[in-house]
């Protein structure tokens, strides 16, 4: 070749590669520039942003941290995330998110399912099952850590839990695809109420809330998901295939923790954080047992729509 015709080549070759670079700069894709995993980060947020779940977000950054340090993982990180409403377990969801792409929630490698609103009818369970492994498997071919997360798993049709059961399990590959870097999180109501009533007895017996270990929850969880022929882990063998990595509870949301939200909501809504107000919205939201108020009813969840109405 001409040394003229060599150097057209090289330059082609090099705009081409910057071309390249530029769009992977600019568009989201699977490498590391946009799929990072940020330990720091996950452990300052889990410190600082999550309110009253001490051993949630131990378990969480433990789990996390050493699945996402581990070069050669040997089956998908699958966590269940347990609790009463609006303790934090979507929010959960979305600081992990935050913590490994770029994009957090938006990145086009989260898949957020919900049971009733995407899987509404019995009567299309099979069509569900086909399109969910669709999904999965697309996915996951075009980038293999990509995060699905199933919220409201106890409504979820129990065959819908085992089409996807091999997704889980230790292969090294299915059909050609490895879903061992990839994340599963499930969400659900199951066992909040055992977990409610280690939290008040603990309350009751005046000891303190952080003194709550793993251990104390872990039976109550295991008996109510395990146990409970409606919570949709029953009927699947999730759990006799261990399956699940880690079971993760989250505790009911005491007054303190309602107004640490209501502070923080009002800075997220451009206000400068003011106690009196955060108090009066937070005296006015249910608490239980009835007599006691120890828990509140919605736990954080509808702090952003009421606080509107005391600022
Ligand atoms: N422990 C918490 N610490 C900080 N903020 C919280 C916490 N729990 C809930 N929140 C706030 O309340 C909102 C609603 O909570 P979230 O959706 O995570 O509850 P959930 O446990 O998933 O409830 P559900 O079981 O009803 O789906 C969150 O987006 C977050 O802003």
């Amino acid at each position: 070749i001409e040394p003229v015709t060599t150097s057209l080549l090289v330059v082609g070759t090099g705009t081409a590669m910057l071309g390249r670079k530029i769009y992977r700069y600019i568009y989201e894709n699977c490498h590391e520039n946009w799929v990072n995993f940020n330990a720091t980060g996950l452990k300052y947020d889990l410190d600082t942003k999550l309110y009253g779940q001490h051993v949630a977000g131990q378990v969480i950054l433990k789990a996390v941290t050493g699945f996402m340090n581990n070069k050669k993982p040997k089956k998908p990180l699958v966590l269940s995330l347990h609790g009463w409403t609006g303790t934090g377990k979507n929010f959960v969801s979305q600081l992990l998110a935050e913590n490994i792409y770029v994009k957090g929630m938006e990145s086009s490698f989260v898949h957020l399912f919900t049971a009733t609103a995407h899987f509404p009818h019995e009567i299309h369970i099979d069509t569900y099952k086909t399109q969910l492994q669709d999904w999965i498997r697309g996915n996951v071919s075009i980038c293999p850590r990509s995060m699905f997360i199933f919220d409201e798993m106890d409504k979820m049709h129990p065959g819908l839990i085992d089409s996807i059961k091999p997704y889980l399990d230790f292969y090294d590959n299915l059909n050609g695809v490895s879903y061992r870097e990839a994340i599963f999180i499930f969400l659900s109501n199951a066992g909040g109420e055992n977990i409610v009533q280690v939290a008040l007895d603990f309350w009751k017996d005046g000891k303190e809330r952080e003194e709550i270990q793993l251990k104390h929850l872990e039976t109550a969880l295991s008996l109510s998901v395990f146990n409970n022929k409606n919570s949709g882990f029953w009927h699947t063998s999730l759990i006799d295939k261990n399956l699940v990595d880690f079971f993760v509870p989250f505790l009911p949301l005491e007054y303190k923790h309602i107004i640490q939200c209501g502070l923080a909501e009002m800075i997220a809504k451009g206000h400068s954080p003011d106690k009196e107000v955060v108090e009066k919205m937070a005296h006015d939201l249910n608490y239980f047992p009835k007599e006691e108020r120890v828990f509140s009813m919605q736990g954080c969840k509808v702090i952003p729509s009421r606080l509107d109405f005391y600022i």
